[in-house]
């Protein structure tokens, strides 16, 4: 199976757990007052918790809050959950069974520092609820050993403490996958260059950047020359290795902010901040210069390639026009008779 289709099978399997966990809990939450005759105002506890749950869920899967805001979220969980476990007798209380769930869902929800943060106000909590168990009233009217609170305490302690250690490693590998699809959807597998979507994402965000310091930005497109005829003499795989030094070359020369992206078959896109148009056409000249000095693949091949050259052009301007220009450049440069550098009009 290849590499991206695991990855995503097993992205597709964290979210699966994720939400099993979550309306596991949600459900046993609703359905606990029911299950083991408690009184009424404990199914009250149990809305208020599932809104509590479907609040965190929504928060982190639609990114509507910063981090803090969730690490807030969290410490107002905790108020709730601390009390409503001293007035439902303690470490006695049906509750605790949930209790180890939150180090996990901490994990999920925060991170790392806030799944830490929980499991010590959980771990002392436990400790304090189960010194003082003689003295915790329990609504219910159970009666408990001494022995007994003592050992549900401990193996509370233990299983809190084992929840945040899964916690720990499932968010590892959680970050783990969407980092790497996250790559492999943005790269090029050949280059190892931006691909199309990569491309989007950085153009739109050095466009908006652009508008608001009022600060130039060019855009070059290459295109190799007769690259077919390297395809047809030497085959595909010396062809893909042409366009891997091609890659290669570009990126070695260029400065590291400058974005380069493979935009097609032989086509590349460069995007260059804080450049103006006569600049960029410097750059591009000095390109050209590098490419055709070069030689190529275990065959020594001489690559050319065109160039077209344009900058935005205020709000009215977006990098689907830009593109165009400079397409419109390039092809300009190819019915010249390529190896050189066009602007656009
Ligand atoms: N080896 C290899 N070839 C590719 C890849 N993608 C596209 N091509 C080839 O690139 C060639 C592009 O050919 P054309 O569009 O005719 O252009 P050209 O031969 O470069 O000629 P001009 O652009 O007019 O100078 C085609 O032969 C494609 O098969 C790839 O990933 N690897």
């Amino acid at each position: 199976m290849p590499n991206n289709i695991q990855a995503e099978l097993s992205h597709k399997f964290t979210l699966r757990i994720i939400e099993i966990v979550f309306t596991t809990i949600v459900l046993s939450l609703i359905f606990r007052p029911f299950f083991i005759d408690l009184p009424i105002y404990f199914l009250l506890i149990g809305i208020a918790d599932l809104f509590l749950m479907t609040g965190f869920y929504f928060i982190v899967r639609l990114n509507l809050l910063p981090k803090w805001e969730i690490t807030l979220s969290l410490l107002i969980a905790l108020i709730i959950i601390l009390p409503t476990l001293a007035i439902s007798g303690g470490v006695n209380s049906q509750m605790v069974y949930f209790l180890p769930l939150y180090p996990i869902l901490a994990a999920l929800l925060g991170g790392h520092r806030e799944s830490l943060a929980l499991t010590v106000t959980l771990v002392a909590g436990t400790i304090l609820a189960t010194i003082f168990s003689e003295y915790i009233v329990d609504l219910t009217g159970g009666v408990y050993s001494k022995e007994m609170s003592t050992a549900r305490g401990f193996w509370l302690t233990i299983s809190i403490i084992l929840s945040a250690f899964f916690g720990h490693f499932f968010l590892q590998r959680y970050t783990e996958v969407t980092k790497q699809l996250k790559e492999e959807n943005t790269l090029d597998p050949l280059t190892g260059l931006l691909n199309r979507r990569g491309l989007n994402t950085h153009f739109s965000k050095e466009l908006e950047e652009t508008e608001i310091t009022s600060s130039p930005l060019s855009l070059i497109l290459i295109d190799i020359d007769y690259f077919k005829k390297i395809n047809d003499r030497y085959g595909h795989d010396v062809g893909d290795i042409c366009l891997i030094e091609v890659a290669n070359v570009l990126s070695s020369t260029l400065r590291k902010r400058d974005i380069i992206a493979r935009f097609g078959g032989e086509e590349f896109i460069i995007i260059l901040p804080s450049t103006t148009k006569n600049q960029a056409a410097l750059i591009a000249d000095d390109l050209k210069n590098v490419i055709s000095k070069q030689k190529f693949s275990d065959f020594n091949l001489p690559i050319t390639i065109t160039l077209g050259v344009t900058d935005s052009r205020g709000q009215h301007d977006n990098a689907l026009k830009m593109i165009k220009r400079a397409d419109k450049a390039l092809y300009r440069g190819k019915d010249k008779g390529r190896n050189c550098v066009e602007l656009s009009e």
